[in-house]
């Protein structure tokens, strides 16, 4: 039972939307989280302050970049009223008075403006991205810290496709908002107030019928949002599953294979991507729907504008220059609201986002650092159960009360049927849990108050799936020991009989292991992270024997390496192998969480209990 072992289940990374708006959170399919069952005001709370947090260490950067937005912003919206400038002011002075400098002005200042408001826009590009990237280098590291840090507790519960949502899609909604998003919204809102600001001031009449413009504007807007959240929901969720399905039929491809499961597969992978389809779709047609609705409302407008306004020139009441700018500005003020709306949902899926990073940054580890920790030097290895109760978070007890004593030195072997609490134990001595009452002790100390260095030094569990990491052969047996020279690792391998093995790979001890191991053998890779935990050196060793079934010779292999690694330490092996329990000093059955025998190996064979009969069934399955 490993903690590695949680293929990315309900949810995996998904992919960027189909719309250019659409960034990658997975909400519905990630919502099953326990998020949900939170407070939203809570929860709204803790993503705000996340991103107070996220931001405090980038405000000046961040103040800056708003100045350069207003700035930019100020030079796009004067250039209109250069215009009316220019027409009703520069140009009859250079036809009625010949003077030319009105005109040079406003041509000049235009162009200024223009070139200005250009690299002004460049640099807000930049600025938003230099804060954006600031502040997802921060959170990625913190999320990495975080997560590592957790107790095993959390990781058995939080699967790994989540927390890779966490990584991926979740940091790159809020790149998308942090990178585009704020900086967009914010200049669509600025342009929006200054131009209507702009236009009042120029001509109020002109301004009045923009106003009335703004009604449908809104209501336009406020129909998108509400059914374009609806169907961004629909189609992440719809995206989330056609990748969920994806992984799940590529990670189980054995079996898919091997029962045929080809077309149920492609009919079932089918109808997702179908589903996926069709939502896409019918998202683009909303967007369309809405630009093409805005793009109505604008040109109406700018029809009012200048039917009014025109009439007023006839009149004599308006100046040309004034209705041209008046012109302009309508033209101008329905573009930013289509952005607006466009980042709508990039603003939500931001949110959402900030919401589960939170809840993840503020989980807790559930074995937390002592107090006043103990330091343990020199550990010889005694352990000792007392009381000891225990059930995994708020479940049902697995370990009623266990009294246990295993003196520095022994070698004991706990068999037990599946489920009976065997890894339980393995996993509260490891301090991977902490007890529910009672207590476990190492050299009379509770290991709860144990300095957590010290404890993982002394302590070294050796799981069933020998987990080896991309990296050389020698960089993984030294995972234990970093500072080991290669003679010492070379020592180890020797230890544990694995040196011929690898002086025959490619590169001998640089041979680059991919992922998981998978160019070695599962016994290969077992006496791998023997070598990796006899170079550890611990006082003392808790290994979940594989149960893959060897071939005979590897199977020696394997036990003369057990052998090895066990020596002159307290040993406690989760024993799937008749071998490994005879050769062992106790053995002790798990039945129920409780220990129902205890003694010496021969002894018990030979009693008439649980463990002669399953000594006799691994006779019998060995005679045959
Ligand atoms: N992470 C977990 N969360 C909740 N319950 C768990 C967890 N791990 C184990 N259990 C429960 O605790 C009990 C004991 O499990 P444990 O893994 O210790 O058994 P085991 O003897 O090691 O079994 P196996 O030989 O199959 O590994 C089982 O009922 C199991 O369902």
């Amino acid at each position: 039972m490993s903690p590695m072992s949680n293929g990315p289940t309900s949810n995996g990374p998904t992919s960027n939307g189909p719309m250019s708006n659409g960034p990658t959170s997975n909400a519905p399919a990630d919502g099953a989280g326990d998020d949900l069952l939170e407070d939203p005001r809570t929860v709204r709370r803790r993503s705000l302050r996340l991103l107070g947090s996220l931001l405090r260490p980038v405000a000046r950067p961040a103040w800056w970049t708003v100045a350069i937005v207003v700035l930019a912003q100020l030079a796009v919206v004067a250039g209109p009223a250069l215009v009316a400038f220019g027409i009703d002011t520069a140009l009859p002075a250079l036809a009625d008075d010949g003077d030319a400098r009105p005109l040079v002005l406003a041509a000049g200042t235009y162009l200024v403006l223009a070139i200005g408001g250009g690299l002004l826009s460049a640099a807000v590009v930049r600025a938003s991205a230099r804060v954006s990237q600031a502040v997802l280098l921060d959170l990625r590291g913190r999320l990495f810290r975080h997560t590592q840090r957790l107790s095993l507790e959390f990781h058995e519960r939080y699967t790994s496709g989540r927390i890779i949502s966490r990584q991926t899609s979740d940091t790159d909604a809020l790149r998308e908002l942090l990178d585009g998003g704020v900086t967009t919204l914010a200049s669509s809102g600025l342009a929006m107030v200054f131009t209507a600001v702009s236009l009042a001031l120029l001509d109020w009449r002109s301004g009045l019928v923009l106003l009335v413009a703004v009604v449908p504007g809104l209501v336009l807007t406020r129909w998108f949002q509400l059914r374009s959240q609806r169907q961004y929901r629909l189609n992440r969720t719809a995206a989330a599953r056609v990748i969920v399905r994806f992984v799940e039929t590529m990670t189980g491809i054995r079996a898919v294979q091997a029962f045929r499961r080809e077309p149920h597969a492609d009919a079932v992978y089918g109808e997702e991507a179908e589903t996926y389809r069709r939502t896409t779709a019918e998202a683009i047609r909303v967007n369309g729907v809405f630009d093409t609705g805005l793009t109505l409302i604008g040109n109406v407008t700018v029809c009012g504008v200048l039917l009014a306004g025109g009439l007023r020139v006839l009149d004599g009441g308006l100046d040309v220059g004034v209705l041209v700018a008046a012109v302009l500005y309508a033209r101008r003020f329905f573009q930013p609201l289509a952005q607006i709306g466009m980042f709508y949902n990039s603003f939500q899926s931001a949110t959402a986002a900030l919401e589960k990073l939170s809840g993840l940054l503020a989980e807790e580890p559930t074995v937390p650092d002592p107090q006043s920790p103990v330091a343990l030097r020199d550990v010889r290895g005694d352990v000792r159960f007392e009381r000891v109760e225990f059930g995994y978070g708020d479940g049902p007890t697995v370990l009623p009360a266990m009294d246990l004593h295993i003196p520095a030195g022994q070698a004991l072997a706990l068999v037990g049927e599946t489920g009976a609490g065997k890894s339980t134990i393995a996993k509260l001595l490891a301090r991977f849990y902490d007890v529910r009452a009672g207590a476990v002790l190492l050299d009379g100390v509770d290991v709860r108050d144990v300095v957590p260095a010290d404890l993982r030094r002394a302590v070294v569990m050796v799981t069933q799936e020998s987990y080896l990491f991309s990296g050389s052969i020698a960089a993984n047996i030294a995972l234990g020991r970093p500072s080991a020279t290669r003679a010492e690792i070379e020592a180890a391998a020797r230890a544990v009989g694995v040196h011929e093995l690898v002086a025959a790979m490619p590169d001998g001890y640089d041979t680059e292991v991919d992922k998981r191991g998978g160019r070695l053998s599962a016994g290969q890779r077992q006496l791998v992270s023997f070598a990796r935990a006899f170079l550890a050196d611990p006082a003392v060793l808790i290994l979940d024997e594989a149960t893959s079934s060897l071939d005979v010779p590897g199977e020696a292999l394997v036990q003369r390496g057990l052998r090895t690694l066990l020596a002159g330490r307290t040993a406690v092996v989760i024993a799937h192998r008749l071998s490994t329990v005879m050769s062992s000093d106790r053995v002790l059955v798990v039945d129920g969480g409780r220990i129902v025998e205890d003694g010496a190996p021969q002894d018990l064979a030979t009693a008439g209990g649980r463990f002669g009969e399953l000594y006799d069934d691994w006779q019998s399955t060995l005679r045959t």
